[in-house]
C-alpha cells in the first residue's frame, strides 16, 4: 500500500532564500542512498516537500534503512498517495488506509490536516472534523481523542492527497554538500571513520587521505581503509580517497631524528601532506579522529605540536569523547567490525618504545632541521605518486 515516503526536513527548513540549494542537495543525497536499493524510485520536490515515490516493487525495510542514512532528514513518513483531491475520493482512501494499517483494533485517534490550496472547498480544521466523523462512522472501534490519541492520521491535500500516520525518525543534521568540503585523515582505526561521519552530518562533503608504508604495511591494510571509506560513504556520499606512499619519508625520519619524537614528527608531515592535498582539492579544513589524552601523540602538548604545521582549520569532532563513546558511534554506523581487523598501520610500525608525551615545539622543530637535505624532494615525490580511488 505504501508506494511513497514523505520526507520531512531537519534544520534546512529555516534556510530562507538558500532553501532550494539545501533541497537540491537533499534530493541528490537521497538518490545516492537509494541507488543500491532494489526497485526504481523517483525523488520529487513539490511545494516545500520532498517525496520518494516507488515506480516498481521495492523492499520497504531496505528503503527506510537507506533513507535513515541521509543527513538533513528529520523524519520519514510512509505515505499513501491518492491521485485526486476530491473529497469523496479522499474519504474512501482514508478508510482503506485505516483498514489496511490498523485493521479493527480499538484505538483513539486524531486527524491532522493541511491543504496547499487555500481555495480548497474545506479549511484544514474542517477537513479534520469531517474526516474524523467519517472514520468514526466507518470504524466502530475508533474513537476520537484530540488531546492524547493513540494514533494520528495525517491528511495533506495538494493536487494529489497524501495520507500517513507513521513518522520514522531520520538522522537529522544537514544535507551533505551544503557546507563545503573537508579532508579526512582516514586511518584503519576506530576513531577517524567516526570523525568523518560526524563532520559530514553537518553537511560537509568529504575527501579522505590514507598514508601507507609498503612493504611495511600490506595491501590488506590498505583494502581495510578502502572498506572503511565505503562504509563512511554510505552516509557521506561519494568521495575521493587519496592514498599516499609514506615509506621513504618515514624511513628518513627514522634515520635522522630522535626515536622518541618519531610519532610526532611523522604526524606533522602527515598533516602537511594532507593540507596540501586539501588545498589542491578545494577542501576548507582537515578532520582527524584525535581525542585528548588517548595516546602519547594526543596529549595537549602533542596536539599543539601537530597543529603547528597547519594553517587550515583542523576539525577534531571526537576530541572530548571517551573511547567507549566513539565505539558506540562506530557500532551504530557499522564501521567498528572493520576497524578492529588486525592489520598494521604505518604509525604503529615505526613507533618508539617510550614516545615523548609532552613534546616541546622548539625541540621538535630543531630535530626537523636534520631532515633539511632531502625532505622537500621526498614530500614532492609523495605528492606526485598519490593514488586516488573513487569511492561511490
Ligand atoms: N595511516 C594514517 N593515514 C591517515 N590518517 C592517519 C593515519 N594514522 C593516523 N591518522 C590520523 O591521525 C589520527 C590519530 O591517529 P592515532 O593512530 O594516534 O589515533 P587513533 O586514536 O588510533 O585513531 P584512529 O582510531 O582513527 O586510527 C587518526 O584519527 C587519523 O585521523
Amino acid at each position: 500500500m505504501f508506494k511513497a515516503f514523505l520526507i520531512k526536513y531537519a534544520e534546512i527548513g529555516i534556510k530562507g532564500k538558500n532553501r532550494y540549494l539545501f533541497e537540491n542537495a537533499l534530493r541528490d543525497q537521497i538518490k545516492f542512498a537509494l541507488k543500491d536499493v532494489e526497485g526504481e524510485f523517483d525523488v520529487v520536490k513539490e511545494q516545500g516537500r520532498i517525496y520518494v515515490e516507488a515506480l516498481s516493487e521495492f523492499d520497504f525495510d531496505e528503503t527506510v534503512d537507506a533513507l535513515k542514512r541521509v543527513f538533513g532528514i528529520a523524519s520519514i513518513c510512509p505515505t499513501m498517495i491518492v491521485d485526486s483531491n476530491e473529497w469523496d475520493v479522499i474519504t474512501k482512501s482514508a478508510g482503506e488506509f485505516v483498514k489496511n494499517v490498523y485493521g479493527d483494533q480499538s484505538l483513539t485517534f486524531k486527524v491532522k490536516a493541511k491543504r496547499a490550496d487555500k481555495h480548497y472547498e474545506r479549511t484544514s480544521p474542517e477537513i479534520c472534523v469531517d474526516m474524523g466523523a467519517h472514520l468514526v462512522d466507518q470504524f466502530p472501534n475508533l474513537t476520537v481523542n484530540v488531546h492524547d490519541p493513540d494514533i494520528y492520521i495525517y491528511v495533506e491535500v495538494r493536487t494529489r492527497t497524501y495520507i500517513y500516520s507513521h513518522i520514522i525518525p531520520g538522522p537529522g543534521g544537514m544535507p551533505v554538500g551544503t557546507n563545503g568540503k573537508a579532508m579526512l585523515l582516514l586511518s584503519g582505526g576506530i576513531d577517524s571513520p567516526v570523525a568523518g561521519y560526524m563532520i559530514s552530518k553537518r553537511g560537509v562533503r568529504l575527501e579522505a587521505t590514507y598514508f601507507h608504508a609498503p612493504p611495511y604495511t600490506s595491501e590488506r591494510a590498505k583494502q581495510k581503509v578502502v572498506d572503511l571509506a565505503k562504509l563512511v560513504a554510505r552516509y557521506a556520499g561519494p568521495m575521493k580517497l587519496h592514498v599516499v606512499n609514506f615509506t621513504d619519508i618515514q624511513l628518513y625520519i627514522y634515520d635522522q631524528c630522535p626515536h622518541d619524537e618519531l610519532t610526532i614528527i611523522m604526524r606533522r608531515y602527515m598533516m602537511k601532506i594532507a593540507e596540501k592535498l586539501a588545498e589542491e582539492n578545494n577542501c576548507l579544513g582537515l578532520i582527524t579522529g584525535e581525542s585528548i589524552g588517548q595516546v602519547a601523540s594526543q596529549t595537549m602538548q602533542s596536539l599543539a605540536a601537530t597543529n603547528d604545521v597547519c594553517t587550515m582549520p583542523v576539525y577534531r569532532p571526537v576530541i572530548g569523547f571517551d573511547k567507549q563513546d566513539i565505539v558506540d558511534i562506530a557500532e551504530k554506523i557499522n564501521t567498528y567490525e572493520t576497524s578492529i581487523q588486525p592489520y598494521e598501520d604505518c604509525c604503529t610500525i615505526f613507533v618508539a618504545k617510550h614516545p615523548v608525551t609532552k613534546p616541546s615545539l622548539k625541540v621538535i622543530r630543531k630535530s626537523e632541521l636534520n631532515l633539511e637535505e632531502k625532505i622537500d624532494s621526498l614530500l614532492e615525490e609523495a605528492l606526485n605518486t598519490v593514488e586516488t580511488i573513487l569511492i561511490d
